[in-house]
């Protein structure tokens, strides 16, 4: 589950030799998708008057209601084209747009964003491997709907963006039999709002499918994220605004009602009701786990004192961290088999470890025991230490910032390649910036776990050690840029562990790693401490 970035579409030059190409962003293909597929009813991307008329009061400038702009960010070098193809993320043509206007909006802090506003035509219906059939048009789901003798009846839409366990569950069930007539329970479509490529959740949400009424139906699509929601990985919040669009895209497949899974935290009804979505959002009673029951029940049959709340997203991740099985009240079986296949334990998972601090500070010794300890508990390890990569594999680079730059982007390349195919990388330079290790993160996370270890021993006393001579040198002029001395060091505020090792003994310090590891879950928890000591 990754987060969305907004605007970071890509141009191309391939594609119709007249028209220019473009891949937009995540956010401008979910956009681009939903039009093409006719679960929004508009044309095309928007207008400024028309954007900013939908982001000041919810409404077109024809009065119809509609809760989010549909807008196409594009870089500065597309202005002025009249058409361009757009395409997906591998370059194959969606899309022609026939542009009807270039705007200009201005974020605090990002500058002016160039917008390009018109009409769509489709090229070619896109392609998501094997989740293709999964993601039927609203017209395929409509049409299949009415191929059915009781097509009449209410069909309630659950838009979630995540798999559903026995809380929401019990919530759907009693909603389609709210609404379900003459004893039959309501149809329910499951709308699974997605990533374009997380197939592991449809997975987990199809798992459901037992626990749901009977002729319950399925369809994935991607709505776009807004900021809200794409700040957490696991999903976060959903605005008013985001479950408004659900409304929208949730009625052009035929639903009548519509419930918004959100981890039992969706916005309140009242406020998406008052955007005026095309259908009736519901406000589902909460359930809670009664303890002494063994039982799911509505809130207020249950005594307070037996209430037990679902588990939290963090408290999911944490069990799934560890190995654990999701506990049976909680979730179906089949649904924690399915997230144990997507969230693998941590013993399984590539990690990688960046040791940041200054020169002496006790990186590469802390580095080595830790590899060391690692290697014992079973895991394979590679050490990517700053002297070897700066003989090896940054050979000839310099202490200048683009060259440190530059250095940390070849070990995080490293690093994260070892962590795509499940090994643990442990990387211990100076990593003065704190872009520089961000950027390092972002790289790891796409594949794995990362964990940062601030190796925080005070300048006195590195330069007190001076094992290589180097301070004084620095301070002597004879070697310019030299971190803490001539050239900064940005403390890290994102640390897993800092570590000091004033009065320290090394193996202490390498005790105190691996108990970290071991806690977090990234190594067996039965190995015996004395082993952590070299
Ligand atoms: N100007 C300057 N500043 C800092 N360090 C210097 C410099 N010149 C040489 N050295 C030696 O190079 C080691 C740091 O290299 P790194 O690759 O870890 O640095 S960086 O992450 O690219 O900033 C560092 O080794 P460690 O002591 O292991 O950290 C130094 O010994
Ligand atoms: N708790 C400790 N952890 C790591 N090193 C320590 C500790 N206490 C003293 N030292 C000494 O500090 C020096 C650190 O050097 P080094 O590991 O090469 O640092 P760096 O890789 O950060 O430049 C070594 O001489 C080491 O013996």
């Amino acid at each position: 589950m990754r987060a969305h970035r907004q605007g970071n579409g890509s141009v191309g030059d391939t594609g119709r030799p007249d028209a220019p190409v473009f891949a937009p962003g995540p956010d401008g293909l979910a956009h681009l998708e939903l039009i093409l597929s006719g679960a929004y009813p508009l044309a095309g991307f928007m207008t400024r008057e028309e954007a900013e008329s939908v982001a000041r009061g919810g409404r077109l400038p024809d009065g119809r209601p509609w809760p989010v702009p549909v807008t196409l960010e594009v870089p500065e070098e597309l202005v002025g084209q009249e058409r361009l193809t757009l395409t997906d993320l591998e370059g194959a043509p969606l899309a022609e747009l026939a542009v009807r206007e270039h705007w200009e909006s201005s974020g605090e802090d990002t500058g002016s964003r160039h917008h390009l506003a018109g009409d769509v035509a489709l090229l070619r219906p896109p392609t998501y491997g094997v989740l293709r059939e999964l993601r039927p048009t609203p017209a395929e789901v409509r049409a299949q709907r009415e191929l059915e003798p009781s097509s009449d009846r209410s069909l309630l839409a659950v838009v979630t963006d995540r798999p559903l366990h026995h809380r929401a569950l019990h919530q759907i069930r009693a909603e389609a039999e709210a609404l379900g007539r003459g004893g039959e329970r309501a149809e329910v479509l499951v709308i699974l709002d997605t990533g374009l490529h997380d197939e592991g959740l449809a997975a987990a949400v199809l798992a459901a499918e037992l626990l749901l009424p009977p002729r319950s139906s399925f369809a994935v699509i991607t709505l776009p994220r807004s900021e809200a929601r794409s700040a957490s990985p696991l999903g976060g919040a959903w605005t008013e605004r985001d479950a408004a669009l659900a409304g929208h895209v949730a009625a052009a497949y035929g639903a009548t009602h519509l419930l918004v899974e959100a981890g039992g935290r969706g916005p309140e009804t009242e406020r998406v009701m008052a955007l005026k979505p095309p259908l009736t959002v519901l406000d589902p009673e909460p359930w809670k786990y009664d303890e002494g029951e063994a039982l799911w029940k509505p809130f207020s049959h249950v005594d307070p004192r037996e209430a037990r709340p679902e588990l939290t997203d963090a408290e999911v991740e944490a069990e799934l961290a560890h190995g654990r099985e999701l506990p049976s009240w909680f979730t179906p079986a089949r649904v924690g088999a399915e997230l144990a296949r997507l969230r693998p334990a941590r013993t399984e998972r590539g990690l990688t470890l960046l040791f940041t601090g200054l020169s002496g500070s006790g990186k590469s010794t802390i580095a080595r025991g830790v590899c060391d300890g690692i290697r014992r508990s079973g895991r394979t390890v590679t050490l990517l230490d700053g002297d070897l990569v700066r003989r090896m594999l940054s050979k000839g680079l310099t202490f200048s910032r683009e060259d440190r730059e530059l250095n940390i982007r070849r070990i995080g390349y490293v690093a994260s390649e070892i962590t795509r195919h499940g090994g643990v990388a442990v990387c211990a330079p100076i990593a003065p910036y704190a872009a520089g290790r961000a950027e390092f993160r972002a790289m790891v996370e796409e594949f794995g776990d990362f964990f940062l270890v601030h190796v925080a021993t005070p300048l006195e006393e590195c330069e007190a050690r001076d094992r290589k001579g180097l301070y004084a040198k620095a301070r002597a002029g004879e070697i310019p840029e030299f971190t803490g001395i001539s050239d900064p060091y940005e403390e890290p505020t994102d640390a897993d562990l800092v570590v000091d090792t004033v009065g320290t003994d090394p193996a202490e310090s390498v005790a105190v790693v691996m108990a970290a590891l071991r806690e977090g879950g990234w190594l067996p928890s039965d190995q015996h401490v004395s082993e952590d000591r070299a």
